[in-house]
């Protein structure tokens, strides 16, 4: 076994750890010799506060959570929109976000992370001042457009007019967009919370027509997907540490996955991403999926894929559903083939049943097409007929962040990556926090697959139950 100096740690990235490594499992993978122990000891909690709930919290509502830290108006703006009771992370995360402290929000799929995160900003942002307080990065356009509609949404101030106080603006700074709109925009009247890709943000930066002294929180969702993303590393470290510091702002980090979180809060530290004071809010950490999931697997060769999905649909009879299907590959790309999606959607539109009727999202879509079909399905449209239920087809760009809750059922048409990538999947579905209804995973796989599934099954603590067809 190989031990390593805490020096000679700091050199190891922890982007470089991709595997998921759950605190909880007796680890088997290879990958784990190379963490010796004494050094674990060193990324602990000794320096990184890490919650836990001590208190029976069932009566306290978020209105009391929020009360002399968030204006009235939002708060009421929540309640309106059915955020009454505070969900588990924020409940956890609340206090600590109000007190300014740095935090890592590590809570499941569809815990509300997202509220957590965005009282923190509307509680520090002052509308009346015209300059960026409040930034928050995330990892797609779709992410994006989610989350400037619901800050956006809380933070309208309904009383602008009589009051004579402005509503704060909200600039999407987005991949795709209008970046030319949005320079004028910038130079004439600063926003109040920017919501940015990050290759769109840093062309911003770097051109100088944003600048990032006034902004006193920075947020950045999915962030290990974007430590892990080889596109975007580089600029997030540099958007961290050299377009701001940490000293001078609040910065908090959310994600349903953190592999190697200890690690991942020690590189926080070291490299001043955080501030020393970091607090690691890491719930249900024994359970890293909502427990309302039931995951199944069907076992078939490749040819039968279709028809198998097809019978699962027929039988299940889903409410609303996600089909994951892999990205085209550079080879099949360069052949002129069709994308498997245009060909799982071909297959169930000729099917001419109750699925004809499906949606489509993947990245090779145009930025339009891409935020039509996710509007129609928000609106109750697209696919699987009758009911307002839909049906879509979709690659990995769906699996991060995105947040239909009405989803009750995910197919694997192909298998997921990697555990971390099943897992965001599977989180597309069981978003609504306080309901226990059962929603369900389905997983097509090859025999040779089985071991595959079985791994996530080990690293994530499930059980999947096998069905006959
Ligand atoms: N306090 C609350 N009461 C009721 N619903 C809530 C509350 N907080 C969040 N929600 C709802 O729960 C759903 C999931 O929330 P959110 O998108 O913030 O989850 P998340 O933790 O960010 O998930 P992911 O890790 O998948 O991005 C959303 O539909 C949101 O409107």
């Amino acid at each position: 076994m190989a031990y390593f100096s805490a020096t000679q740690l700091q050199t190891l990235s922890w982007t470089s750890w991709t595997s998921w490594i759950n605190p909880n499992v007796a680890y088997r993978t290879p990958k784990l010799l190379f963490y010796p122990k004494p050094l674990r000891a060193s990324f602990s909690s000794s320096n990184v506060e890490t919650t836990t709930l001590t208190k029976d919290s069932s009566t306290t509502t978020l209105r009391e959570l929020c009360y002399g830290h968030v204006q009235e108006h939002v708060i009421r703006r929540a309640e309106e929109v059915g955020y009454v009771i505070p969900t588990e992370v924020q409940l956890q995360a609340l206090p600590f976000l109000f007190s300014g402290r740095d935090c890592v929000l590590h809570a499941q799929t569809g815990s509300g992370k997202t509220l957590a995160y965005l009282l923190q900003v509307l509680s520090v942002v002052d509308s009346q001042r015209s300059a960026v307080q409040a930034l928050i990065v995330v990892p797609t356009r779709e992410l994006g457009m989610q989350v400037t509609k619901v800050t956006r949404m809380l933070a309208a101030n309904p009383s602008e007019h009589e009051s004579g106080l402005k509503s704060c603006t909200v600039m999407a700074l987005l991949d795709g967009g209008m970046l030319k709109r949005h320079k004028s925009w910038l130079k004439a009247e600063p926003p109040t919370i920017v919501v940015a890709t990050i290759g769109s943000l840093c062309q911003m930066l770097e051109k100088h027509i944003l600048k990032l002294d006034t902004c006193q929180v920075l947020v950045v969702d999915e962030v290990d997907f974007m430590f892990n993303s080889s596109k975007e590393v580089s600029s997030l470290k540099r958007l961290l540490t050299s377009y701001s510091s940490s000293k001078n702002r609040q910065t908090i980090f959310a994600s349903a996955s953190i592999p190697q979180h200890r690690r991942f809060l020690y590189d926080c530290m070291q490299q001043k991403w955080t501030r020393a004071d970091v607090v690691h809010v890491h719930v249900n950490s024994v359970e890293p999926m909502p427990s309302c999931l039931h995951h199944r697997f069907v076992v078939c060769n490749r040819m039968e894929k279709n028809p198998m999905l097809l019978s699962l649909l027929q039988t299940d009879s889903p409410g609303s559903a996600i089909i994951f299907v892999s990205e085209q590959s550079g080879k099949s790309k360069k052949a002129g083939s069709a994308p498997p999606t245009t060909l799982l959607v071909d297959f169930l539109k000729s099917s001419r049943g109750r699925f004809s009727d499906v949606s489509l999202l993947e990245e090779d879509m145009n930025f339009n097409q891409r935020a039509a079909s996710l509007s129609e399905l928000r609106g109750g449209g697209g696919g699987g007929g009758g009911g307002g239920g839909y049906l879509l087809v979709a690659t990995d760009i769906a699996a991060r962040g995105v947040d239909l809750p009405e989803t009750t059922h995910i197919y694997n048409f192909d298998i997921p990556k990697d555990a971390v990538n099943y897992l965001h999947r599977a989180g597309r579905t069981g978003r609504k926090p306080f309901s226990d209804k059962k929603c369900f995973v389905t997983s097509i796989i090859t025999v040779e697959e089985r071991f595959v599934l079985q791994r996530f099954e080990n690293e994530l603590m499930f059980c999947c139950e096998q069905l006959f067809f």
